[in-house]
């Protein structure tokens, strides 16, 4: 769907992105990881042409994005950045509406869209009628995200969107875009500088480094495979092993149900979260239960050292 073929930008002298050749599929959820300063943003914006490249070619469906009308191409991308952005003056309501407006939705069905939208980021409806500056940081956030998503985008682009939020709102945020990659299998670009949330959303990370791209691939295929020691580090050396186990899940790893004690786990649980249970209980394997309470198997602690995925 969107394919960057040896695209370069320079400031000056200063190389930004330097021949960056990238495939993006349509549905697909990609991050892109790095130190500050390595080209990420630069990445970003040059997809919705607020940065245009100096060389290279960027194709929307095939389609060179240069013989696209920039305001076209950017309704066809939602964009939501971490300082939110949101108009001051405007209502909720309005600012949710701008994309909608501006495609010539008639007036109900872009109030329909509000509301759906409020639903959908499990923000209260009152807040419609509310001003940016009378909701938290949290929630802005929360419109900043549903006001990308307005018009319908086929792309959403999202520059650390969460970035600047307490842990837990962060990780509420983080399912949240989750299911609604899920519910709507739209493509979406995020930048980030949080490595767990890299983890926990890509479907293929991507790593930059001084305007290169170092290393592609699914979140496994970086931590049990990495090209080299930067990537190594930049993923965090020390949790590695850690990290990889947020990954898979006790029903991935669980043997069938059999005698064992101890205060069990639920199947859905990741298997980090197991190795917890397994501190705190002091035991070698745990019985495991679904939903409903119901013995499904057991986690054996060795098993975790496994390195199948
Ligand atoms: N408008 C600009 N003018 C001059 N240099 C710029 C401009 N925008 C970015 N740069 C430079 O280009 C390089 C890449 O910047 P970019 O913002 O893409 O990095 P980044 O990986 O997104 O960084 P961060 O994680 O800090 O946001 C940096 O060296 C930056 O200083």
């Amino acid at each position: 769907m969107i394919e960057l073929k040896a695209v370069s930008k320079n400031y000056g002298a200063h190389p930004a992105v330097q021949d960056l050749s990238l495939h993006i599929a349509t549905g697909e959820l990609v991050v892109l990881v790095g130190p500050s300063g390595s080209g990420k943003s630069t990445t970003l914006r040059m997809l919705n042409r607020l940065v245009e490249c100096d060389q290279g070619q960027i194709l929307l469906g095939g389609q060179d994005i240069r013989t696209l009308p920039p305001e076209a191409l950017r309704r066809r991308m939602g964009y939501a950045i971490q300082s939110v952005g949101l108009f001051p003056h405007w209502t909720v309501e309005k600012n949710i509406g701008t994309v909608p407006r501006l495609l010539g939705w008639p007036e109900d069905k872009v109030r329909a869209r509000v509301v759906e939208l409020l639903a959908l980021l499990q923000l209260d409806p009152q807040f419609a009628r509310r001003y940016p500056n009378e909701l938290s940081g949290g929630q802005q956030q929360r419109v900043g995200v549903a006001r990308a998503l307005a018009g319908d985008p086929e792309i959403l682009l999202m520059d650390e969107p969460f970035g600047a939020l307490d842990p837990v709102t962060r990780v509420d945020l983080q399912r949240e875009l989750m299911r609604i990659h899920q519910l709507s299998g739209k493509t979406i670009v995020l930048v980030t500088h949080d490595i767990d949330e890299a983890l926990y959303l890509a479907d293929r990370m991507v790593v930059f480094n001084a305007g290169r791209v170092v290393q592609q691939g699914t979140p496994l295929e970086l931590l049990t495979r990495p090209t080299n020691d930067f990537v190594t580090d930049f993923l965090g050396r020390a949790e590695r092993g850690l990290k990889r186990l947020a990954l898979g899940t006790v029903r991935q790893k669980m043997r069938g149900p059999d005698q064992t004690s101890g205060e069990p786990i639920a199947a859905d649980l990741n298997l980090r979260e197991a190795v917890s249970a397994f501190v705190v209980q002091g035991r070698a394997s745990l019985p495991v239960v679904d939903d409903a309470g119901a013995a499904v198997g057991v986690l054996h602690f060795a098993d975790l050292l496994d390195p199948q995925p």
